[in-house]
């Protein structure tokens, strides 16, 4: 695995640096003419996991494609392992690999036979080459002389992994890794990130599926709109993410105001919607739902109906989105 001196004698802080970045997709008046990406800032530390969550258009592939080299920028600075991409492209692009989305492979080759024109394609001299060792990494050592086209699915995506790690590169980027796999390969597949994470790999990923950015990453960051709405530690932002409502519905009228309400509820966060409706805002964190469903006993009152309702990614966009200043105080904390 890389060698943080082989690519840069001394080893950045940040794995990525990315300020101001502008991309504006076709000419001044044409119909094409879209403003992909709105002054993102981005800062990955090295070793990190890092996820960058967002939905579909909001701009992740542009800013990926910037850093591959296969988009051009229109403004802004992006640094690869402290490496400007405009001073430096090749040595920049040499500390990426990037997997993609897609599991285009040709299927006539073996995984071997494809680590190897991938490395002629990076210069990798014959004896610096590690075929068999990231094919171990990625769990494919006994599929080495295997036809590709008899590979499963997530068997594919792990070669593509390896296919971007065989120039050693410091810096991982995977486009949505997990998109379509089931869940066991999907935990296959955090393990090979995880493992590669251990040898010193940064990992950047793009990501619809919570989960992942919550089992595998140590930051997130969020766009939406070409903007990044949202960039903090796990558990700052998965703080957000906890809350969660149950709306309950009695038997009995209820009184007008909360002030009302028996002494049993009072230390809850609760809300009156309607003649017999209850809605209480809660953590996840903070206990079992049994809790208010006991003090709405204790209150005297009889439960006719009862659903719950857990914030998820959506609610957060809306959440950020519709209010920018809250959004910019968890990008500075
Ligand atoms: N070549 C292009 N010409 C014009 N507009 C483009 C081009 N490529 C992307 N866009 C637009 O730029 C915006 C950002 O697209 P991008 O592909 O970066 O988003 P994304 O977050 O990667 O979405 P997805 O998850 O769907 O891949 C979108 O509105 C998209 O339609």
């Amino acid at each position: 695995m890389p060698t943080e001196c082989q690519i840069r004698p001394v080893a950045p802080e940040f794995a990525l640096e990315v300020r101001g970045l502008e991309k504006l997709y076709g000419r001044a008046g044409s119909p094409r003419r879209k403003h992909a990406l709105k002054g993102v800032d981005l800062e990955v530390p090295r070793g990190s996991i890092f996820a960058l969550l967002g939905p579909n258009g909001a701009g992740k592939s542009t800013l990926i494609n910037i850093l591959a080299g296969m988009v051009n920028k229109t403004a802004g600075t992006a640094k690869i392992w402290g490496i400007d991409i405009d001073e430096d492209p090749r040595q920049a692009r040499a500390a990426i690999g990037i997997v993609p989305q897609e599991l285009n492979i040709d299927a006539f080759f073996s995984p071997r036979e494809l680590l190897d024109l991938q490395a002629g394609m990076y210069g990798v001299p014959k004896s610096e080459r590690r075929t068999d060792e990231i094919l171990e990494l990625v769990d494919l050592a006994d599929k080495a002389d295997a036809y590709t086209r008899s590979l499963s699915g997530g068997m594919r995506r792990r070669l593509l992994v390896a296919k971007a790690m065989v120039h050693n590169p410091p810096i991982l980027v995977l486009d949505e890794p997990t998109a379509g796999v089931d869940i066991e390969l999907r935990r296959k597949l955090w393990e090979n990130v995880r493992e590669l994470n251990r040898r010193g790999v940064t990992i950047l990923l793009t990501t619809h599926y919570l989960e992942e950015a919550e089992e595998l990453c140590d930051r997130i960051a969020i766009i939406n709109h070409g903007e990044v709405i949202a960039c903090d530690t796990k558990e700052n932002l998965m703080r957000r993410l906890d809350a969660k409502t149950v709306t309950v519905t009695v038997a009995e009228a209820l009184p007008e105001n909360t002030a009302s309400l028996p002494h049993a509820l009072a230390s809850f966060s609760v809300e009156i919607t309607g003649p017999q409706t209850l809605v209480f805002a809660f953590r996840k964190s903070d206990g079992p739902i049994a809790r208010i469903l006991g003090a709405i006993a204790s209150a005297g009152y009889h439960i006719q109906d009862i659903s719950t309702d857990e914030s998820d990614l959506e609610d957060i966009f809306l959440e950020l989105t519709s209010d920018k200043q809250e959004a910019g105080r968890i990008h500075a904390a």
